[in-house]
């Protein structure tokens, strides 16, 4: 990998220039939005990011052509064109822009819906051909109807509070929220096949996954209102287009408005054939308002990444809320240190991880992030191929190392304790530290042996008997060897029997200084450790 003084980011999908005007203050940035996919398998190893929106497809080939690949944009909400279990595995983040565009594709959603209800599309191409049929285009309210919301996040809630206001009754389905939640906004939930039974219009706005793929089948069209409306402005094959077609030709469907396709551009679709469906070229999102939000944001985020920041609204780490991040940091620091300081005291093959949060952590719902900075500080040391926060997770499973996360109150007599386990093939060793304030984060003990001890740069680890001398000899070595002391604790359980050493040094030992101190009579192990 070269040296180069300015990152190269690829902009592969258009982007509005408020975005790419912040990335190229630092960046080199290039707008291609003509790639086939095999040329941007050729080029992408040139770029430290690529940004896109919803017409590039980044697969796991492309992602692993992009060797220098650092980010992944996208300039929108979906980011099912993405395949970010291959970015995972790669440790590259992938974020995208989740509100930006919420407003414009909550709007283009009841424009479709009043459009198709009054005929608008139909009757604007009839005028424009010079007719006057006004019995034609005769069309139905939406006041007093039941619409159907089958997702109920950003957009779906926002959809639920304007059409409240035009007096529709609005029924939701939703498996991640609660009734209490969806009553909240005025929407009762139900489940779905009760919802397509009681709808007059159905609109979706899930994201496309393996559970939201034909959500809307036969079988549920089947149960629905004879003369129901359905849109879908999410994302196609959300219902299935054979289906909805079948419905559509045999009037069991009224209407339909769509503004994403299963394959798009959907020229081939029989879709565009029929009368009663109104149809757009995925615009949910492309407002200027919209494109300017989202850029914007991806552009940051991708700063931010170069800078070795984390990526505001990454989609493949665990989530924690803004306002917890503060607050959480000082533990993920604590939690890679003391992954960093098992991993080398640690010897045999990695079976299983244990990482146990006590006293007031064992309420904390955003222990995974802790768990993989553990994890990433595990096994960076000790992997040749990069771990980062991103994969670390992924990686340590792949190993089929197992990890467990688990709470109790009990804390030793802290606020909050972390211990982490590792059981190898042979052995089993533990850690635990705690954090007292940001800047005051301790290790605890070690191998059960009570420690106040400050996990930050280099310290030797020695197990011997406690026995007269042992000490004294161990620095006398050093400090031969020109290293001076910084920190010593000493632990035991019992006088004369095996205690252990941490010495916290000024330098890095070297490899024979570290051998003459492990030759030293009384002394068992000794190990270097940089944290
Ligand atoms: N046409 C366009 O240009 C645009 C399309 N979109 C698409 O709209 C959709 C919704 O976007 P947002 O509201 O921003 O996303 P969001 O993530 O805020 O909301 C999605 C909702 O779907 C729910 N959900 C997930 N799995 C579900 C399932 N199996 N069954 C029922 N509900 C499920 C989630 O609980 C969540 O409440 C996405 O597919 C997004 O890609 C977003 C913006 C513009
Ligand atoms: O944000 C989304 O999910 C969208 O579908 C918008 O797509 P686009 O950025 O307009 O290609």
């Amino acid at each position: 990998m070269g040296f180069r003084l300015k990152f190269k980011v690829l902009v592969s999908d258009p982007l509005a220039e408020e975005g790419i005007e912040i990335l190229r203050e630092t960046c080199d940035v290039d707008v291609r939005t003509d790639l086939t996919e095999e040329q941007l398998i050729d080029v992408i190893k040139d770029y430290d990011a690529i940004l896109v929106r919803s017409g590039t497809e980044v697969t796991a080939a492309v992602i692993e052509a992009g060797a220098n690949l650092k980010f992944i944009g996208r300039a929108g909400a979906g980011v099912d064109n993405i395949d970010t279990e291959a970015a995972t595995r790669r440790g590259i983040p992938v974020a995208n822009a989740p509100s930006g565009n919420t407003m414009a594709a909550t709007e283009h959603t009841i424009a479709m819906m009043l459009s198709m209800a009054r005929n608008i599309p139909q009757a604007t191409a009839s005028l424009k051909k010079k007719e006057w049929k006004r019995s034609k285009f005769m069309g139905v309210e939406l006041n007093e109807k039941t619409l159907g919301i089958m997702g109920l996040g950003r957009i779906g809630r926002e959809i639920a509070k304007r059409v409240i206001a035009m007096d529709m009754k609005v029924v939701g389905y939703d498996p991640f929220i609660t009734k209490e939640n969806a009553a909240q906004m005025g929407v009762e939930l139900m489940d779905a096949d009760e919802l397509v039974k009681v709808a007059d219009f159905i609109t979706v706005h899930t994201p496309l996954t393996p559970e939201t793929k034909h959500l809307i089948n036969a079988a549920r069209i089947a149960t629905m209102k004879d003369g129901v409306r359905l849109i879908n402005c999410a994302r196609g094959g959300i219902i299935d287009e054979k289906a909805m077609y079948d419905g559509l030709v045999s009037g069991k469907i009224a209407g339909a408005a769509l503004d994403v396709f299963e394959n798009e551009p959907p020229f081939e679709s029989p879709l565009l054939t029929l009368d009663n469906v109104i149809v757009t070229p995925h615009l949910g999102a492309s407002t200027v308002e919209a494109q300017k939000n989202v850029a914007v944001s991806v552009a940051k985020q991708c700063l931010a990444v170069f800078a070795g920041e984390p990526a505001k609204y990454a989609v493949n780490v665990p989530m924690v809320p803004p306002d917890q991040q503060e607050l959480m940091e000082p533990y993920a620091v604590l939690g890679e240190k003391m992954g960093r300081l098992l991993v080398q005291l640690v010897e045999g093959r990695m079976e299983a991880v244990e990482v146990i949060y006590g006293g007031d952590l064992s309420k904390n719902r955003f222990t995974r992030y802790i768990t993989r900075s553990a994890l990433k500080g595990l096994l960076d040391p000790i992997l040749r191929e990069p771990v980062n926060f991103v994969n670390a997770e992924y990686v340590t499973r792949e190993r089929g190392i197992r990890v467990a996360e688990t709470v109790t109150e009990a804390a030793q007599g802290f606020k909050n304790l972390i211990t982490l386990r590792v059981k190898t093939d042979t052995m089993e060793e533990t850690v635990s530290g705690t954090v007292f304030s940001k800047d005051r984060i301790r290790i605890t003990s070690i191998g059960g042996y009570t420690m106040d001890m400050v996990p930050e740069g280099c310290v030797i680890i020695s197990r011997h008997l406690d026995k007269p001398g042992v000490i004294g000899r161990a620095s006398t070595i050093l400090g031969e060897a020109q290293i001076n002391i910084a920190g010593m604790q000493v632990g035991r359980v019992k006088r004369g029997e095996e205690a252990i050493m941490v010495l916290n040094v000024d330098a890095e030992v070297p490899q024979a200084v570290m051998e003459e101190i492990r030759t030293k009579v009384g002394i068992f192990s000794a190990k270097f450790a940089k944290l």
